[in-house]
Parts: structure tokens; sequence; C-alpha cells
């Protein structure tokens, strides 16, 4: 199944893409003047100077590369970031650098990868009473270890 997302690529990068031909995430790029070097728990926003309009029902997810997480510690602060489908603004990653060093990113490094997803919006009814379950309201752990 495909849709179209429309664009605008103010970047000097590629347009995101599938890495590979069954890839779910797009690879997001950094869009930067110069090289952004994050401290230990430091965090940022990074722009990718891209604009996208995506059809109605339809989200982004953002999320962080395991590479980048397990070679330098860097992650995204909001994962799953959402991209709304009524956002015309620039994407831009909340990165964090989970390290005890510093961690450098250059302009058109792959800093996250982007899911598009559908989604539901819900009408909520207000009631006073919920249907009986076995569960309950039993949870955290509650079934035990086996
Ligand atoms: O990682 C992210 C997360 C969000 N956004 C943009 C797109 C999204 O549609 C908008 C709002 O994001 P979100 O709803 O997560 O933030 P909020 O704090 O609820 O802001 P708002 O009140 O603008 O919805 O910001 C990004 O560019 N990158
Ligand atoms: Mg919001």
């Amino acid at each position: 199944m495909s849709i179209t997302v429309k664009i605008i690529n103010q970047s000097n990068n590629p347009l995101p893409e599938y890495a590979t031909a069954s890839s779910a995430g797009l690879d997001l790029r950094a869009f930067l003047e110069a090289p952004v070097t994050l401290q230990s728990l430091e965090r940022t926003l990074i722009p990718t100077g891209l604009f996208m309009e995506l059809p109605e029902g339809y989200e982004a997810q953002v999320r962080p590369r395991s590479g980048l997480a397990i070679k330098q510690g860097l992650t995204l602060l909001n994962t799953p970031g959402t991209i709304d489908a009524d956002y015309r603004g620039e994407i831009k990653i909340i990165v964090i650098n989970l390290s005890n060093e510093p961690q450098t990113i250059h302009s058109g490094d792959r800093i996250a990868q982007m899911i598009i997803a559908p989604y539901l919006q819900v009408h909520m009814l207000e009631v006073t009473l919920l249907t009986d379950t076995t569960r309950g309201s039993g949870g955290f752990g509650h079934t035990g270890k086996s």
C-alpha cells in the first residue's frame, strides 16, 4: 500500500529515504550550517529543512536509530515524536546525548527515522460504570513472573 506525502525540502540533503526495500522508517538527516556538539546529557533541537503535508488520518512518528544509540549514546528525548497531519512547520528532532562524552552531529547525518502510520480520532463517551472483566483493575505485573 502506498500513499502520497507532500514535502518541501529546504535542505541540501536528499529527501528522506527507506534504506532497504522493506524498511519501516524513512531516515531523516540533520540540516545544519555548522556541526553541533552535545555535551553529556545535553539536548538540542536539530532542524531538518523539511516541511510535510500528510494526508488526513495519517501521522508521522519520529524515532531514534539504534546504531546512533549504541555507538554514540544519542537518542530522541520525546520518542516517539509525533508529527500531526495539520502541522506545516519544519520537522525538527529533539536529540539528547546520553553518553558520558561529547558527541558531534554534522549536517547530512542520519539522526532519526520517520514512520508514517494511520491513526483514529475517537469520540469520548462519558459514563459512570465500565463493563466487568476478569482482570478488573489488576495491572503493573499483578499476573506474576511466570
Ligand atoms: O519530534 C517532533 C515532535 C513534534 N514536532 C512538530 C510536529 C508536531 O505536529 C508539532 C507539535 O508536536 P507535539 O504535539 O508533540 O507538541 P506539543 O508540545 O503538544 O505542541 P503543540 O501544542 O503545538 O501541539 O511539533 C516536530 O517537528 N518534531
Ligand atoms: Mg500537541
